[in-house]
Parts: structure tokens; sequence; C-alpha cells
């Protein structure tokens, strides 16, 4: 996949729920912006989360960070994936526990369908834990193809999550 040279917004999510899950978010946001490429837009509060999906397992902390950059989605996605594994991240069970989950929401209006990269993130319209955080750091954002991210996550209920204002993350 070449890259565009446009410079586009891009919305990730983090997550964790295995060890210090807030250290694990702020290696995270370290860890993207230490290197070039990435220049950050916005930081959303950390919200705790009951798990959605996969195995019985414990609470999450989540959030999300927008950023610009110029860096074709797929080269993206290598960025994200050795953040992960930076952060020692043990990917066995699918949608089970993990120390650092950094999933890419969405690059600009960008779609596509590529196994390796689906965007917009397919499930990102069905997860309390990605449209919160997000509505906080962008009220007007859209998910292309799905409508306004406010108007999503008001259509969702039973995924259990709450604010936490007493931990913060810094970019
Ligand atoms: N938008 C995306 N963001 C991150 N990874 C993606 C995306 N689309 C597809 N993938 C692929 O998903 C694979 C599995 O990722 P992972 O195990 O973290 O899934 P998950 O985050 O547990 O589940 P989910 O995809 O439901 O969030 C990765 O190897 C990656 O290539
Ligand atoms: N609350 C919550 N649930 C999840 C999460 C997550 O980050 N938070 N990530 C998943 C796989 O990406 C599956 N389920």
């Amino acid at each position: 996949m070449t890259g565009p040279a446009t410079r586009r917004r891009v919305v990730l999510s983090l997550g964790s729920n295995v060890g210090d899950r807030l250290a694990a978010l702020q290696g995270a946001v370290d860890a993207l912006f230490d290197a070039p490429g990435l220049e950050p837009a916005g930081l959303s509060p950390v919200y705790e989360t009951a798990p959605v999906g996969g195995p019985e397992q414990g609470p999450f902390l989540n959030a999300v960070v927008t950023a610009d950059t110029r860096m074709p989605a797929d080269v993206l996605l290598e960025r994200t994936q050795s953040v992960e594994e930076a952060l020692g991240r043990v990917r066995d069970v699918r949608w089970g526990p993990r120390t650092l989950d950094v999933d890419i929401i969405a690059v600009g209006g960008e779609s596509s369908d590529a196994p390796e990269l689906v965007l917009p993130h397919p499930r990102a319209h069905e997860r309390a834990f990605v449209l919160a955080p997000w509505a906080d750091v962008e009220p007007d954002a859209e998910i292309s193809g799905r409508g306004s991210v406010r108007r999503l996550l008001a259509g969702i209920d039973g995924q259990e999550l709450h604010r936490r204002d007493d931990l913060v993350l810094r970019v």
C-alpha cells in the first residue's frame, strides 16, 4: 500500500487490563510520540471499562489519542504494533487480557478492507470504551459510513464504564 503525502487526523484507542494499566497507557503515549512522524492532537480522559466480548477478565483502562500524520496507514500499523510489543504485549487469546492494545480506529476518512488493517475499525461503532473517550476529544466526530460518534454512543447500553478523573495521561 503506497502512502498518501497528505496530512490527516488519526484516532487511536488504547486499552490495558493486565498489570499497571495506567503505566501501560502512559508508556504507549510516550512511545507513540517519542519517534517522529506523529503530531499529538488530543488525549482523552481515562475510563475504567467492563470487558466487552472475550473471556471472563478484569476491567480495562481505556483512552483515545488523536494525532496528525502523513504516515501511510500500513506504516502507522507497524508503529502501533511495535509500541504494543515494546510494552510487552503477549498476543495469546483474542479479545483476552492484555498489557496493552493499540487499535487504529480511523485514519482520516480512509477505508480499507485489508485483513491486516480494516478501516474504520469494524467494531468501533459498537464500543462505548472507544466512543466515549473519542467524543470527549472530538465532540463532533463522525465514523465514515456510521455517523456521529456521540449519537452512536447514546445508542449503546449495557456497556459499563466510568471516567477516572483521578488518573491522568500526559503527552
Ligand atoms: N483497525 C485496526 N487496528 C489494529 N489492528 C487491526 C485493525 N484492523 C485489523 N487489525 C489486525 O487485527 C489483528 C489482531 O489484533 P488484536 O489481537 O489486537 O485484535 P483485538 O484488538 O484483540 O480485537 P479487536 O480487533 O476486536 O479490537 C492485528 O494483527 C491487526 O493486523
Ligand atoms: N472494555 C474493553 N473491552 C475490550 C477491549 C477494551 O480495550 N476494553 N478490547 C478488546 C479487544 O480489542 C475487547 N474488549
